[in-house]
């Protein structure tokens, strides 16, 4: 069997009953190791305090290994007990839905216990979840790759009155390009985008194509380490909110459609005290 076990947002005591009985009874336990590390601090000491919590040794899954070497646990999950945990909701991101198929065409049994995900705990920051279009993936830019599929998504959500989440780049094990040319591969440290640089190339792709779907004026909901303890989040124009320092990662930010009175009086609540 295998057990995909959502970790939930805060820390490692996030994880729910059901979650550790799972844990504790597989044999292996992996973590999934890339899409949403840092907020459980696994870079630091984190993994310790997990292990020392569920009392079991864990393994480090990176993209590498998820994405391209997953059948291993797949077929270790096929005549043993197997957890795989994922910081947030298994379903949180689309590589576990791409595990769950890859399980079931080999005939490994799957158990998923869910916890909290980016996807439903940004209702924190009040604007209500049944009133947002399409989530986007906003990458980092580099001089010669500026894609902006994102933006076309955030004009067509507007048009409807409808709040975007935009998901921020985070780059984890990237190999560098000069190690690729030479065939050994060396590893860039990890990145991940900040909401300020998310802000700077959404006005960037806004300037180059002469459109004002997002501009210095747009209402904004910057979003920080979410369900965690020191959460931050701030709503502001996008003109104030590139200034805000919003700490370590992880961020996310919404930018905002159309308002009822309830929503507006929660982004008052979050209004920028510092701009
Ligand atoms: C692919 S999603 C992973 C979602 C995760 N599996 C979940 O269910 O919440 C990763 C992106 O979500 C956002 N994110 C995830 N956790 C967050 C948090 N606690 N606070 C703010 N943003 C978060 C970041 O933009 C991050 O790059």
């Amino acid at each position: 069997m295998l057990y995909i076990v959502g970790l939930g947002l805060g820390d490692e005591r996030d994880i729910t009953i059901r979650g550790l009985d799972c844990v504790r009874k597989c044999a292996k336990v992996y973590i999934e190791a890339y899409t949403s590390l840092l907020s459980f601090g696994l870079a630091a000491n984190g993994l310790s305090k997990l292990e020392e919590l569920y009392g079991k040794e864990i393994i480090v899954a990176d993209r590498e290994m998820v994405e391209e070497k997953a059948d291993r646990m797949l077929d270790e999950a096929l005549d043993s007990d197997v957890a795989f945990l994922v910081v947030g909701d298994p379903f949180g991101a689309t590589t576990h839905t791409d595990i769950v198929v890859r399980a079931r065409q080999m005939g490994v049994n799957v158990k998923v216990v869910h916890n909290a995900s980016v996807m439903n705990a940004i209702g924190a920051c009040g604007l209500q979840l049944y009133r947002y279009g399409e989530t986007v993936s906003i990458p980092f830019f580099t001089e010669t790759w500026r894609p902006d599929s994102f933006y076309v998504k955030i004009k067509n959500n507007k048009q409807f009155g409808l709040h975007t989440l935009c998901l921020l780049d985070i780059r984890v094990k990237e190999p560098t390009f000069e190690s690729l040319c030479r065939g050994k591969k060396v590893y860039e440290p990890p990145k991940f985008m900040t909401i300020n640089t998310a802000i700077e190339q959404l006005l960037d792709v806004a300037a180059d194509r002469g459109e004002s779907v997002c501009n210095e004026d747009t209402l904004c909901v910057g979003i920080a380490r979410l369900g965690s303890d020191s959460q931050k989040i701030v709503a502001d124009t996008m003109r104030n909110l590139r200034g805000v320092d919003f700490g370590d990662p992880l961020h996310c930010l919404v930018i905002v459609g159309e308002t009822h009175d309830m929503e507006n009086q929660m982004l008052d609540f979050y209004g920028n005290k510092q701009g």
